[in-house]
């Protein structure tokens, strides 16, 4: 018999049988030469915690996978089940078309120079070892490595290009990562129109297609000290059981909540998804739930069959096409079929371009991703006048001997903003949310990390982290630009001067209060919003009659906002005074408001505006005023209501003209426990 010629593919992140470049090629052509097909995925060391694969509870070669600022697992127990089902999906999925997985665990080129060696001892030759490309530097590091033992045995070695975003890399309308624009909507500009790009779905190979798995005896088993599980159920055990209790006491599940993201991983269940969100109406509506908090349906829900590649974002566009062009015929009874384009579906597109542009700022700024000054680590990229951010670190090694408050201080309420005890209700309950389930709502993440950095001031990489241990759709290009960009150091045009103020925030998303009743179970039994929101706001009377009385979140919230309910402006996105100024529509709420801004909370308008540095408007929706409520101790904020403050912020304050920084410390009256000053901005602290 002749020698076998084996081409070795290693899935990473490209979890799916359908629209996959490499099984497909494999399928279609009949010149490659290959006479067998390994498919292989590797659990990284680096990057998931391998001890629960080692039988015995013996010692594990590895360093535990922990981040390296905040010492937390690099990935939590939400994303190691979403994980274990999505590569069990895919092995299924390779069995049913004649094929299969071998599943390895440990650095990647250690694996693969492994499993060479024993198909060549086993007399077969290895053609080629082929990979879809990743972002990411351990990526690309993992990707040198199975080069270097390619280019060392003689086998050649590809990297394909990643076709899981709406517009392919071949089509992507910029020269070279470093030209791509800083400002997203100038990128969206150059890549309209969405419906038109993307490239054709390729077809899912046919049973017997793929060239047949090489005999088992040939491929070397894993490496001791770690055993591979043979179930479905094994597989998501060892991986999440080292890491199941990522919190010293993880408070128990709600009663009356319910999981925003009750999925299973894998192809097959993001199939399942995507076709209910076209026919239950979810993808036509989108563009008025993708600001909900809670429940299955208010967004796609897509993100993590994405990050992993269980699905691509050109086969959600392309299920999109079949509803809006009324080819599909499983969708005739769905609203709007055959109807083209309509709002629903366009924002869908436009939120994929968010998860392409991210990935290419990824591409652009590279390492810049993980620094705490962000892609503006270099002075260069400071605009004149702007400073730089001089940041609160719970390590007293980081800290200096002046900070306010102390490392040890900041210590603590880190703690609580990532246990969800904050007393900001609407922080505390996405936090709890996040623990219990992996997932919380794109408002909610914009607001806890507005929080993390703007109005405490700490490093906002202990937060990114948190969310890389426990997103399930954790991403790397997408969580830490979206870090960054919330937190003023990344491609917000409007940076620093963006400030989310949770308690508006709630008010307007949080319209009954469900969201912060349901996770927040202590502070239910409130009756008004404004003391559900922020506890410390409500009467000794209602204090105690909720039970609430001594509770940390009432004794010593971490923060105190000052808001008033009456003074809330009734639409929040109607603020003509900033648009005069040049701000375009975003004005003061382009944290706070709906409907004009994407769901990241970055608006059309802001490439338009003149002046990106000029003082916006979150400081209004920040600067909230005296509240009616004010518990007793509580400092007295400035002016009266909200639109006085308004009026007051901007009459008291005068402006650098055109795009310039505001003058002197025009901070809200917010105030807490150790923030006995007005809170200034980062950039004035
Ligand atoms: C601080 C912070 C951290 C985040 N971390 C991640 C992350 O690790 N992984 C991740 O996929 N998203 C991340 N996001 C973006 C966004 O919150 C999620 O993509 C979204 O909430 C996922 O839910 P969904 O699939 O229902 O989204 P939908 O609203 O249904 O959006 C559809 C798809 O568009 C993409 N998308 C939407 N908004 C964004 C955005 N701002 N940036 C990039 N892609 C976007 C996602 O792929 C999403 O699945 C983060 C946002 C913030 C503010």
């Amino acid at each position: 018999m002749a020698q076998p010629n084996i081409i070795v593919y290693l899935l990473r992140k490209d979890l799916r049988v359908s629209d996959n470049p490499i099984l497909h090629y494999l399928s279609a052509s009949s010149d490659h030469g290959y006479t067998h097909l390994l498919p292989l995925y590797v659990v990284p060391a680096n990057q998931v915690e391998l001890s629960g694969f080692i039988k015995d509870g013996g010692a594990s070669p590895f360093p535990k996978a922990k981040s390296s600022v905040g010492r937390y697992w690099r990935c939590g127990p939400h994303r190691a089940k979403f994980l274990g089902e999505s590569v069990w999906d895919v092995k299924q999925s390779l069995e049913a078309v004649g094929s299969g997985l071998a599943i390895r665990v440990g650095m990647v080129g250690d694996v693969i120079g492994s499993l060479l060696d024993g198909l060549k001892k086993a007399n077969h030759k290895v053609g080629a070892v082929w990979m879809t490309s990743c972002e990411g530097t351990e990526e690309e590091s993992d990707e040198n490595a199975v080069a270097a033992i390619c280019e060392k045995g003689g086998v050649k070695f590809k990297v394909w290009t990643d076709e899981k975003y709406l517009i392919d890399d071949r089509d992507v309308n910029v020269e070279s990562p470093e030209k791509l624009p800083d400002i997203f909507t100038t990128y969206r500009k150059s890549a309209e129109p969405l419906r038109e790009k993307p490239r054709a779905v390729l077809p899912t190979p046919e049973k017997g297609s793929l060239p047949p798995f090489p005999a088992p005896s040939a491929v070397s088993s894993q490496t001791p000290p770690f055993s591979i599980p043979e179930t479905r159920k094994e597989l998501v055990e060892y991986l999440v059981n080292p890491v199941k209790d990522f919190l010293p006491n993880i408070p128990t599940f709600p009663e009356k909540a319910t999981s925003a993201h009750p999925f299973e991983g894998g192809e097959s269940a993001a199939q399942t998804r995507l076709n209910h969100l076209v026919r239950s109406e979810g993808m036509k509506n989108y563009k008025d739930t993708r600001n909900g908090l809670i429940g299955t349906e208010f967004s796609t829900k897509l993100s993590a069959y994405l990050a992993l590649g269980c699905v691509t974002a050109r086969q959600i566009h392309h299920v999109l096409v079949g509803y809006e062009d009324g080819t599909n015929s499983t969708f005739e009874s769905v609203d709007g079929y055959g109807g083209g384009e309509n709002e629903g579906t366009k924002a869908i597109r436009f939120e994929l371009l968010w998860r392409d542009y991210m990935r290419l700022c990824h591409q652009k700024f590279k390492h810049k991703l993980f620094r705490l000054g962000g892609f503006k680590s270099g002075a260069e990229e400071y605009k004149e006048g702007e400073k730089k951010i001089k940041w609160k670190f719970p390590n007293p090694k980081k800290a200096s001997p002046t900070q306010e408050p102390d490392a040890e201080r900041i210590a603590k309420i880190l703690e609580r903003f990532l246990d969800g005890t904050t007393g900001m209700g609407l922080i505390d309950a996405s936090q709890r949310e996040l623990i219990h389930t992996g997932y919380t709502s794109n408002r909610a993440r914009q607001n806890v990390a507005s929080f993390l950095a703007k109005h405490l001031g700490i490093d906002w990489r202990y937060g990114a982290e948190w969310y890389e241990m426990l997103l399930v759709d954790y991403d790397v290009s997408s969580n830490w630009a979206n870090w960054q960009y919330v937190s003023g150091v990344g491609n917000d045009p409007r940076g620093e001067m963006r400030i989310f103020n949770p308690v508006k925030q709630a008010f307007d998303y949080d319209k009954d209060g469900s969201y912060v009743r349901s996770w927040v179970p202590e502070v239910s039994k409130l009756e008004k919003l404004e003391n559900l929101f922020q506890a410390w706001t409500a009467s000794e009377e209602d204090l105690r009659a909720a039970g609430l009385e001594g509770n940390v979140m009432v004794t010593d919230p971490v923060k105190r906002i000052e808001f008033s309910v009456e003074g809330k402006p009734a639409k929040p996105n109607k603020r003509p005074f900033f648009r005069r100024r040049g701000q375009g529509r975003g004005g003061v709420d382009n944290a706070a408001g709906k409907g004009d801004i994407p769901a990241n909370g970055s608006d059309e308008s802001q490439g338009n505006s003149p002046g990106a540095g000029a003082p916006t408007s979150e400081i209004g929706a920040d600067k909230t005023p005296r509240s009616p409520y004010r518990a007793g101790g509580a400092p007295r904020g400035r002016g009266g209501g909200y639109r006085g403050q308004q009026r007051g912020y901007h009459g008291n304050h005068g402006m650098r003209g055109g795009g310039g920084r505001p003058r002197g410390r025009y901070a809200p009256a917010v105030q807490g426990h150790h923030h006995r000053e007005a809170t200034p901005l980062q950039s004035d602290v």
